[in-house]
């Protein structure tokens, strides 16, 4: 991967829960790249922290989720932008013109008071310097752009008039109706039906040829991510544990976690007829984080008094990071 061509750079990130029971870990030393233009798949089981890594970009953690450590670099026009560090002033320029967002429920981030367009032409003109007409223009061209049909009327319409995946196209009009660098999309598709949810995709695929952007894109299912990813990270509680080319990363996962995520899917990797296997045991209670590789009690290949003990480094192999003890001897 050649430096120029990377617009985000996590480097071991952590963002910590302070609770009366405990610290939850919910991400623990994330490292990861985004390349300018890229669809990056976050794959993982529920509550391995997607969500929260996602979220802290923007530092849109509530209390008590806060950053403990790391650096996340934007690299933009006129120069790299360090975020976790940066005055909120500047992250809310940063917001919609740089990198933009959208979630599961499009509810929680459009307002339900205002309408789909007046809530568009705000985050243009917070942004850019141009009328109410020409931002109102812009909207109209965007819910065009998105799939949404009759735009003239559908700008004045409330979210609450509208139908999942119709609501969830006005999102994506709103996030990019500022042409952001990145997208990060959290679940966007998972509260909808399957033809829905490949047409959702599909937009997004669209879109991103037109405007270049990058796209994060966060899910647990890995069908989704074989569709639509470049690159693929596979995060076990807070950590990364595969990172690299999302069709080698699936064709010949290395992970022992990747491994069982993939033999627990449907389809993926597998004759039609081979049984899907459960992975053993249960994500741990975020309290009780294992001592050494937080997936040894889970593993397949765990080596006793190794794995219970050492945690793993991020191995760079020839196409992709594997933090995993199996192949320390390879590095
Ligand atoms: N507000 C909060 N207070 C306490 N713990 C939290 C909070 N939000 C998230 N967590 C914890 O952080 C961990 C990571 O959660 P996160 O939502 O990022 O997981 P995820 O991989 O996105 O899963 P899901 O797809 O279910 O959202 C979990 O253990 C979760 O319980």
């Amino acid at each position: 991967m050649g430096a120029d061509d990377v617009l985000l750079e996590i480097e071991d990130l952590r963002t910590h829960f302070l609770l009366d029971d405990g610290v939850v870990c919910a991400v623990d030393g994330v490292d990861l790249r985004v390349r300018k233009g890229e669809t990056l798949a976050i794959v993982g089981e529920s509550g391995c922290g997607k969500s929260v890594m996602a979220r802290s970009i923007l530092r849109l953690v509530d209390p008590p989720g806060h950053i403990e450590g790391g650096r996340i670099t934007l690299h933009r026009e006129g120069g790299p932008v360090e975020l976790v560090g940066a005055h909120r002033r500047l992250l809310r320029q940063i917001r919609w013109r740089d990198i933009a967002m959208v979630f599961q429920e499009p509810m929680a981030s459009l307002s339900l008071v205002h309408t789909i367009g007046s809530q568009i032409v705000e985050a243009v003109r917070l942004h850019e310097n141009v009328g109410k007409a020409a931002a109102r223009r812009r909207a109209i061209e965007m819910l065009d752009r998105v799939g949404i049909p009759m735009p003239q009327r559908r700008v004045d319409a409330y979210p609450f008039e509208l139908s999942g995946g119709m609501r969830q196209r006005a999102m994506i009009a709103m996030a990019l109706s500022c042409r952001p660098s990145l997208l990060i999309a959290d679940e966007p598709t998972t509260a909808l039906d399957v033809t829905t949810q490949a047409q959702i995709l599909e937009l997004l695929r669209d879109l991103q040829a037109d405007f270049g952007m990058a796209i994060m894109l966060i899910t647990h299912d890995l069908g989704v991510a074989a569709q639509v990813a470049d690159s693929m990270a596979v995060m076990y509680l807070g950590r990364v544990v595969e990172y690299g080319a999302a069709e080698q990363v699936l064709a010949a996962p290395r992970h022992p976690y990747t491994r069982a995520l993939l033999r627990s899917m449907p389809r993926l990797g597998r004759a039609s007829r081979t049984r899907l296997t459960a992975i053993k045991g249960m994500v741990p209670p975020p309290y009780a984080r294992p001592d050494g590789c937080p997936f040894h009690p889970r593993c397949d290949s765990v080596v006793a008094g190794k794995c219970d003990v050492v945690l793993p480094r991020r191995i760079p192999m020839a196409d992709r990071e594997v933090s995993c003890l199996l192949y320390e001897e390879e590095a």
